[in-house]
């Protein structure tokens, strides 16, 4: 980005562009990009919104591709001056296999940053996860820590196997020299859970309390504490990061960071219930309902009955041991880094998030979208 940045429009890319949080990154980067030029939106399926926003001011070009093909990855970054790397397959369910998880997240990966080096694309932004940090397979806590807290990271999963091994490559990718001789300049952003509109699993609480009459059951104790994160604040600190790669190049190259806001410290499901609750549905019992050893117990029961079914359907329910240990560990970050190395701070408060997210749950719950 030359030195007349001041006048330059930029081309960026966004990568997964079409889902959950890369449609917030898009219509972030609209909002609130004045060097936006051109935004290039890539994803294996395009949405139809993304019509309404081809007749702004800034040219918005739909790419229909795939990550996990190398030249379909080239052809979309060449040219382009940043690129925010949201695309992946979000998978704890065993919806996919590992291979497919792997395929996707860790070489589409690759195949971005060696687009970077061989178009000559000199800034990257990756969404990595918290769960390259944790929660770790031991259960430990991670209370309140930030980017350098000490913790025993542990994968097993696919997804966060896979995760974690892309952001590794992307950080190792920072310093790179692309094509025409400057350095590749890389950071990854890590979200807890992302909550607003889009978010399926809310959605689908929603429907599933809506179908029980308006119950919601507990069955993880109030006291397991979850960082969750509003969605236009991780797109925000996504568009301000990619901003500032290029003018604090020496100081956030490489680094990560934790997306966080004002959003309360609560349970996975206490924490829905700031949505659900306005929505009409009450979730039942102080404490869990059943006792872990029963949770777990079912959770392995539905793994079996997922290996059992395989060949003749894909029975993939939210409950499995892997999405019991996440939602039974507390994992909260509290950092600033974000804030000291970029000038990060929320945009929307947490009255305005909850106020939004309800104001969708509304609107998905009973449409059938
Ligand atoms: N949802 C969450 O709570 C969190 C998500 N993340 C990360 O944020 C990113 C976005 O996640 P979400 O928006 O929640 O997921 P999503 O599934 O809504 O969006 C992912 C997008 O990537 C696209 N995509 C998938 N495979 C592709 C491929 N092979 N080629 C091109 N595009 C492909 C999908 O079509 C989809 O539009 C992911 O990298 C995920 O790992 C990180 C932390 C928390
Ligand atoms: C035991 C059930 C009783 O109601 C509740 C099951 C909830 C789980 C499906 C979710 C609990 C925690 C979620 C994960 C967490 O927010 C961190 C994540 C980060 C990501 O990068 C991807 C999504 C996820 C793994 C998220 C997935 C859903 C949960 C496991």
């Amino acid at each position: 980005m030359a030195d007349s940045a001041q006048a330059q429009k930029l081309v960026y890319l966004v990568t997964g562009g079409c889902g959950f949080l890369g449609e917030h990154v898009v219509r972030m980067l609209l909002q609130r990009e004045p060097r936006l030029g051109e935004l290039r939106v890539f994803d294996r399926h395009l949405d139809p919104w993304l019509e309404e926003l081809k007749t702004g001011p800034v040219r918005v070009t739909a790419i229909q591709g795939d990550v996990t093909e190398a030249h379909e990855v080239a052809a979309a970054v060449a040219g382009a001056h940043v690129v925010i790397h949201t695309a992946g397959l979000v998978d704890v369910f065993g919806r996919a296999s590992p291979e497919t998880i792997h395929e996707v997240n860790v070489q589409g990966t690759r195949n971005v940053i060696e687009a970077c080096v061989q178009t000559g694309t000199q800034f990257l932004v990756y969404t990595s996860s918290m769960e390259v940090v944790g929660p770790n397979t031991k259960g430990h806590p991670f209370y309140r820590g930030n980017e350098d807290t000490l913790y025993e990271a542990v994968h097993r999963h696919p997804y966060p196997c896979s995760k974690a091994l892309a952001e590794r490559l992307v950080l190792e990718a920072n310093g790179r020299e692309v094509h025409g001789g400057l350095p590749l300049v890389t950071c990854a952003l890590r979200p807890t859970g992302i909550y607003g509109e889009g978010h399926q699993i809310m959605r689908d609480f929603y429907r599933q309390g809506l179908r029980l009459g308006g119950w919601l059951f507990r069955a993880i104790p109030a006291s397991v504490e979850h960082g969750r994160v509003y969605v236009g604040n991780v797109a925000w600190m996504h568009v301000l990061a990619a901003r500032e790669l290029e003018r604090r190049a020496a100081l956030m190259g490489g680094q990560v960071y934790f997306c966080y806001d004002g959003s309360p410290y609560k349970s996975y499901e206490d924490f829905n219930m700031e949505f659900l609750g306005p929505c009409g549905l009450q979730l039942v019992g102080a404490r869990p309902l059943l006792p872990y050893w029963v949770l777990v117990f079912l959770a392995a029961l539905n793994a079996l009955l997922q290996w059992l079914l395989r060949p003749l359907v894909l029975y993939a329910p939210l409950l499995n041991p892997y999405t019991l240990a996440v939602a039974n560990t507390t994992f909260t970050v509290s950092t600033d880094k974000a804030q000291r190395h970029f000038g990060y701070e929320p945009l929307f408060s947490w009255e305005d998030s909850r106020t939004r997210t309800i104001l969708w749950v509304q609107a998905a719950g009973s449409s059938a979208q």
